[in-house]
Formats: C-alpha cells, sequence, structure tokens
C-alpha cells in the first residue's frame, strides 16, 4: 500500500491498530502515548503528531487532529484508509451550563453541527452522533476513573470566537447569526463548546467507523471567560478516562 498524504505512513506501520485516540493538541500526543506501553513515534507531520503503542499487548494509535473539523477530517479519513474504525477524541472544552465546574469531564452524545466539514460528509438534517458503545466505554471509565462527570450534548464550532459567541474580542462584535446563540444553547440544555466532535461524529457515522468524545472543563462561561484552572491537571484528569476507555473497548474486542 501506498503512504497516505498528509499523515504519510502505511497500513504496515499501525501494525493492525484498530482503535486511535485523537487529541487535538498535537504536544498532548505525546503526554498519552508516554502513558501506554511501548510507545514509539511513528511520524509528526503538521499537526499530525502519530505514535504507535500496546494497552494490554494490543495496538493502539495516538494521533492529534489539530484544531477544528478540516484538519480532523484528513486524520480520521487517513487513520481509517490504515485500518482505524473507532476514533476516541479527547479534548479541552468550555462549559456553558452552571452546575458543571472547572475540572470536571463531559462526554458528548452528540454535537450540534456548527462547523462546515461535516457538511462534507452528509447534510445537516443527518445526526451528529456519538457510537454508543464507545460512548458507553467512556462512561464507565469515568465511574471507574472517580471523576465528576456528566453526559450530554455539545455544541462544536469552527470558530473559537464568534461560533462560540465570545465578545472579549478584538472587535468586540458578534455577526449576528451567533448573537443569542450561547443562551439558546443552554436553554437547549447544551453542556459545552468544542471544535471537532461535530465533524467526528458525522463523518464517523455516515461512514460506518465509530466515535465518542471526552473533554476536561478548563472554563465555565457562565462565571468566567478565561481559564485559572492548571490545564495539565484538567488535561490529566480527561487522559487517564480516554485511556481506560480504550483499554475497556479493546478487552471487549478480544
Ligand atoms: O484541547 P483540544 O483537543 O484542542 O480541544 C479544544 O481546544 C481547542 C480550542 O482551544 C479546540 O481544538 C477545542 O475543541
Ligand atoms: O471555551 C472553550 C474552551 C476550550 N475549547 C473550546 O473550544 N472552547
Amino acid at each position: 500500500m501506498e503512504k497516505v498524504f498528509h499523515l504519510g505512513l502505511t497500513k504496515a506501520d499501525l501494525q493492525g491498530a484498530t482503535l486511535a485516540i485523537v487529541p487535538g493538541d498535537p504536544e498532548r500526543s505525546k503526554r498519552i502515548a508516554q502513558q501506554l506501553d511501548n510507545a514509539i513515534c511513528l511520524a509528526q507531520t503538521r499537526e499530525f503528531h502519530i505514535y504507535l503503542a500496546t494497552i494490554k499487548e494490543q495496538p493502539v494509535v495516538v494521533c492529534s487532529t489539530g484544531i477544528g473539523g478540516p484538519s480532523t477530517s484528513i486524520a480520521v479519513e487517513e487513520l481509517a484508509q490504515l485500518g482505524i474504525k473507532t476514533f476516541l477524541r479527547i479534548g479541552t472544552t468550555g462549559a456553558i451550563q452552571p452546575q458543571i465546574d472547572e475540572g470536571d469531564i463531559l462526554v458528548s452524545t452528540a454535537s450540534v453541527r456548527l462547523d462546515g466539514a461535516s457538511q462534507h460528509f452528509a447534510p445537516l438534517a443527518y445526526p451528529a452522533v456519538s457510537d454508543f458503545h464507545s460512548t458507553q466505554a467512556m462512561v464507565q471509565a469515568c465511574e471507574f476513573e472517580g471523576v465528576p462527570y456528566h453526559t450530554g450534548i455539545t455544541a462544536s464550532s469552527d470558530t473559537f470566537y464568534p461560533g462560540q459567541e465570545r465578545y472579549d474580542t478584538f472587535s468586540g462584535y458578534v455577526s449576528k447569526a451567533f448573537q443569542g446563540s450561547c443562551e439558546e444553547w443552554q436553554k437547549l440544555n447544551v453542556m459545552n463548546y468544542e471544535m471537532e466532535s461535530a465533524t467526528l461524529f458525522t463523518m464517523c457515522a455516515a461512514l460506518g467507523l465509530k466515535a465518542a468524545c471526552v473533554a476536561g472543563v478548563l472554563v465555565n462561561r457562565t462565571r468566567q471567560e478565561i481559564p485559572d484552572v492548571d490545564h495539565q491537571l484538567v488535561e490529566k484528569r480527561a487522559v487517564s478516562v480516554v485511556i481506560k476507555a480504550a483499554e475497556i473497548l479493546l478487552t471487549q474486542e478480544k
């Protein structure tokens, strides 16, 4: 098999792995891989930092997606070409419901499609829904790790500022389409904002792949805009959940 376009890898490089842990941040890829067994770096190209490791002697890939839907869609497409069938996203997020605390873990059951990339895979009427069993494994992992967690709907936006209705910006202006949108999502029981799950869920559901998403809360937007929590501590908690979820799914597969 030829190397895939961006990741520059062949199927043989993945040694039969069918599950990938997909953080946004490239540096997070390394920090996750360091917690697994037998980790080796396969490639670092653009935003895609790719590691092969094992969990309970089964191969697993860790590959960063970068920020947003377009680069996520490339990572997922090319990993799927290489044999990956299950994608576990681990991200950071901003909560918009008052009962959610900084440091809590959010497991997304579905996403509001505020992205553009997902529309290249299926029309807007198609749901951005997570895979039930992979999401169940995320929940089991939260229970096992004893972390505070919530399940529900995530708003997944192409932009960090206007699409998440942020006014603490250079211009202070949010285009009319997004004015009042945060309040609407709050009233519709949306838990949080992030930037990749809509693309991930839609394309995986449409292509017959499996996806789940867990995120650590950096900030609660009902109280403040700029985080004051320790990012590494929040990340550590979410990473422990995704690694346990991967272990649960790989053990079920055996
Ligand atoms: O921490 P990651 O995985 O990058 O996730 C979140 O953080 C980034 C924005 O700061 C977006 O990618 C958003 O989805
Ligand atoms: O508020 C936030 C925090 C992290 N990531 C986002 O996309 N939004």
